[in-house]
């Protein structure tokens, strides 16, 4: 039997109680697998890969395959602490799935349970990808050749939830869906002293405060404001105690634009104001950039007008044109090497993506089960 409504609110609560941080999903890894060993298995192919550990492919062979779909749920939590009181909190202090992908896994479970007992015409591909927040793991899995020969999808489909959109609702748009990003990390090395002594130091902490004002005056200043930047620096550290001046400071960050045209000009600004910064505080400030697979997600024109058409004419589905995000997606790069689409599943959470009060309505994983598999069936003609 396929999973009902209840059950797979019970597979999301399980996941969410074990979120694992990037390429350490060992235990998510073995739940699904468990899962998925439970559906009936005449025509559905597990594999797993030493290279990638905690990736799985989940194969359904098609009755008269013409193509092979596939689909793409991420895995891994992010570094939160979870606030919010449920029996089913995570029991991973200070990790949390904090941007929904038990959720998202729990789609591809729904599907998964669906065509493991109604064949499908053509083959789907299912990849559960570790690591979506961070170190790229679609990139690595690509990189690494495990999309060749029978597992090479002939259009690839992810979902994303959105916590601004009302529960169930299926937002899409053709072109740009997501941002292209890039990870920023700054060392600043000055001199360290004491306290009472500043013009016997040289205080890494003044040239980060510099550094930092001066860069989002990249965004407020330097680009056209009708085109999208963003820069956000999500982790500063520097200094041991109150009164000693650092002689060190870190910065991490990440940068945004909706083509790779913005993401070089901003980290040639950024560039900019690191030199300048060197000059004027007679410092070294040491800049690294790294994009990975964090390419803009564009979705496919003609595969996502064909989506968008059915969910717009699909009368159990309430879908919804949105405008393009500034989150990233490692699934761009994927999407940079297969026609797809990808698209949201409003989830309606009071709590932002990425906060410790995120808290997504679960009934939203019904209704993206049923509108992707009503999508695949009428995408395979069954
Ligand atoms: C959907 C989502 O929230 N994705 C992440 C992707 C992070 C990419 C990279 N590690 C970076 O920080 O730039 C996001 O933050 O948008």
């Amino acid at each position: 039997m396929s999973l009902t409504g209840e059950d797979l609110i019970n597979i999301r609560r399980d996941l969410h109680k074990i979120p694992e941080l990037a390429l350490k999903e060992v235990q998510t890894h073995e739940y699904l697998k468990n899962k998925i060993s439970e559906f009936p298995q005449d025509f559905l192919e597990i594999k797993e890969f030493s290279e990638l550990p905690t990736a799985l492919f989940v194969r359904i062979i098609g009755s008269a395959p013409k193509r092979t779909i596939g689909y793409r749920a991420d895995m891994d939590a992010l570094p939160v602490m979870e606030t919010n009181d449920l029996y089913y909190r995570s029991v991973n202090p200070g990790i949390m799935h904090a941007c929904g992908h038990d959720l998202h896994m729990t789609v591809a479970l729904g599907l998964i349970s669906y065509f493991a007992e109604n064949q499908p015409s053509d083959n789907l591909l299912f990849f559960f990808q570790p690591a979506e927040e961070a170190e790229s793991g679609g990139k690595q899995a690509y990189d690494l050749g495990l999309f060749s020969g029978k597992y090479r999808p002939d259009e690839f489909y992810g979902l994303h939830d959105n916590a601004d959109l009302t529960t169930g609702i299926i937002g899409c748009r053709n072109g740009t869906l997501f941002a292209g990003t890039t990870e920023v990390n700054v060392t600043i090395h000055g001199m360290s002293g004491h306290a009472a002594y500043p013009h016997k130091a040289n205080d890494a902490v003044v040239i980060a405060a510099n550094f930092i004002e001066q860069v989002q005056t990249i965004i407020s200043r330097s680009i056209d404001p009708v085109k999208c930047g963003v820069i956000t620096f999500g982790k500063l550290e520097a200094g041991t105690i109150r009164n000693i001046i650092a002689g060190k400071a870190r910065i991490e960050g990440t940068i945004r634009g909706l083509n790779q045209e913005m993401i070089l000009y901003i980290r040639q600004r950024i560039m900019d104001v690191a030199k300048g910064l060197e000059s004027s505080f007679n410092c070294q400030i040491e800049v690294e950039f790294n994009q990975g697979g964090y390419y803009p997600v564009e979705n496919d024109p003609a595969l996502t007008k064909n989506f968008i058409d059915y969910m717009q004419n699909n009368e159990n589905v309430k879908f919804q044109e949105t405008a393009p995000a500034m989150t990233g997606e490692d699934f761009g790069y994927l999407l940079s090497k297969f026609p797809g689409t990808m698209f949201w599943l409003g989830v309606a959470s009071p709590g932002a993506l990425h906060s410790t009060d995120f808290l997504p309505h679960e009934e939203a994983i019904i209704d993206g089960v049923e509108a992707f598999k009503g999508f695949l069936k009428y995408r395979m003609n069954m």
